[in-house]
């Protein structure tokens, strides 16, 4: 499965421990998503995104969060004058779900051009 089709999934309503991905199922998506790591113990995953000011940084934050809410699935934020790390977990499995994996390309998808 492609990034592309990836990104053109939708989030459904993932709740409880089954819907948590295995090892081998986050390692066969993550090699769909460049720059992507697991942390926090194989919960989440994150990547940092370089911009080359606030206003652009902003600009992204925005993007990231209109596309979080039409798919009812929220990111961890953190960002600063040039750069945004975006982390997602799904709260509802307690680790990684595949809503992370269809928001982590969605939001790749906003930077393409
Ligand atoms: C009711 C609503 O769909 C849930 O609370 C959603 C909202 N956004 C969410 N975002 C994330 N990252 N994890 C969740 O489990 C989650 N749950």
């Amino acid at each position: 499965m492609s990034t592309n089709t990836l990104a053109s999934q939708h989030c459904t309503p993932r709740k409880g421990k089954e819907h948590a991905l295995d090892q081998a199922k986050v390692t066969d998506l993550l090699a769909q998503l460049p720059g992507w790591q697991v942390v926090a113990d194989g919960k989440a995953i994150v990547k940092d995104f370089k911009f080359r000011d606030f206003h652009h940084t902003l600009g992204f934050i925005n993007a990231v969060g209109f596309m979080a809410n039409q798919e009812d699935h929220h990111p961890d934020l953190e960002a600063g004058y040039g750069h945004c790390q975006i982390l997602w977990s799904t709260h509802d499995v307690g680790g990684l779900s595949l809503n992370d994996f269809i928001c982590a390309a969605r939001v790749e998808t906003l930077l393409e051009h």
